[in-house]
């Protein structure tokens, strides 16, 4: 299958520092990869790289089989979403109004959603369990809540390709599953997605893939099973890790304090 996302050789940074050396990937319809690596090591920097908004980038991206210069905006937010860590709403705006911006790339010239694109944003609210928000004030929810329509926000686009930001960050145990699990059953019905986090354990459980970075460079990447194993984490976070098998067959891991 043709890869929705390439990049070959990518360096990006700010200023006039690098701070990614050179990164190759390659991401599938039906393929959700986990982006692991220590903080400031260039993870939020290779999303931001391939939307095209970090300050520059030298060598390759491309999108859909196309470079991504090549694409028109709106053309390109009909198949490319974009789930960043954070926002700040806009007074006034309700959480279904929220939601619904997703819809801008697919509607007409007055840019008017319909009442499919209002039942749509329902629906997936519904189905990520916060239904309630929809009603809601955008500048009044918490962090978590404004989490879960950047969420739902993100999969009304309807993309063929999403790119989230560390999703569950500030969400409770239930949620963070939940959001992953959302994405990973669009995932198997044929979506492309690239996901930064930072728990190993929910890579391993939804990821079909991993990309290990560390100092702006790829340690390794490949599919979860084979790529996600104690030495690369070892190797990729400078701590001991421990590894185990629940009886469920799910593989764990947990760092070990190196004092300890
Ligand atoms: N707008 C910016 N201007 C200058 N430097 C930046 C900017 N954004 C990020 N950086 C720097 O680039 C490096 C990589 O940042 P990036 O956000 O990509 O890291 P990350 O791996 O996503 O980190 P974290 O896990 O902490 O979110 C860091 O050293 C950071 O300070």
């Amino acid at each position: 299958m043709e890869p929705l996302l390439v990049t070959r050789e990518l360096v990006a940074g700010y200023g006039a520092r690098p701070v990614l050396h050179g990164v190759d990937c390659e991401v599938r319809p039906g393929e959700l990869w986990a982006v692991l690596g220590p903080n400031g090591t260039g993870k939020s920097t290779l999303l931001r790289a391939v939307l095209g908004v970090a300050p520059w980038v030298r060598g390759e991206v491309r999108l859909f089989g196309r470079a991504r210069a090549e694409w028109e905006p709106r053309a390109l937010a009909r198949k490319l979403a974009w789930v960043p860590q954070s926002f700040e709403p806009a007074e006034g705006f309700s959480g279904l109004e929220l939601v619904l911006m997703g819809r801008g790339p697919h509607l007409g010239l007055w840019g008017l959603p319909s009442a499919k694109d209002t039942a749509l944003a329902r629906a997936v609210l519904e189905e990520l369990g916060v239904a309630s928000l929809a009603d809601r004030p955008g500048e009044a929810l918490s962090g978590g809540e404004r989490r879960m329509l950047l969420l739902a926000r993100g999969l009304v686009q309807e993309p063929e390709l999403l790119l989230l930001d560390e999703p569950t960050a500030f969400l409770d145990v239930a949620h963070q599953v939940g959001t992953l699990d959302r994405v990973r059953a669009r995932v198997d019905a044929g979506l492309g997605a690239v996901a930064v986090l930072h728990d190993v354990n929910l890579a391993a459980a939804f990821a079909t893939h991993v990309l290990l970075l560390r100092d702006g460079k790829v340690l390794a990447r490949g599919p979860v099973d084979t790529v996600l194993e104690r030495g690369a984490l070892e190797a990729l976070y400078g701590l001991p890790m421990e590894t185990a098998l629940a009886p469920s067959g799910a593989r764990l891991f947990a760092p070990r304090a190196p004092s300890r």
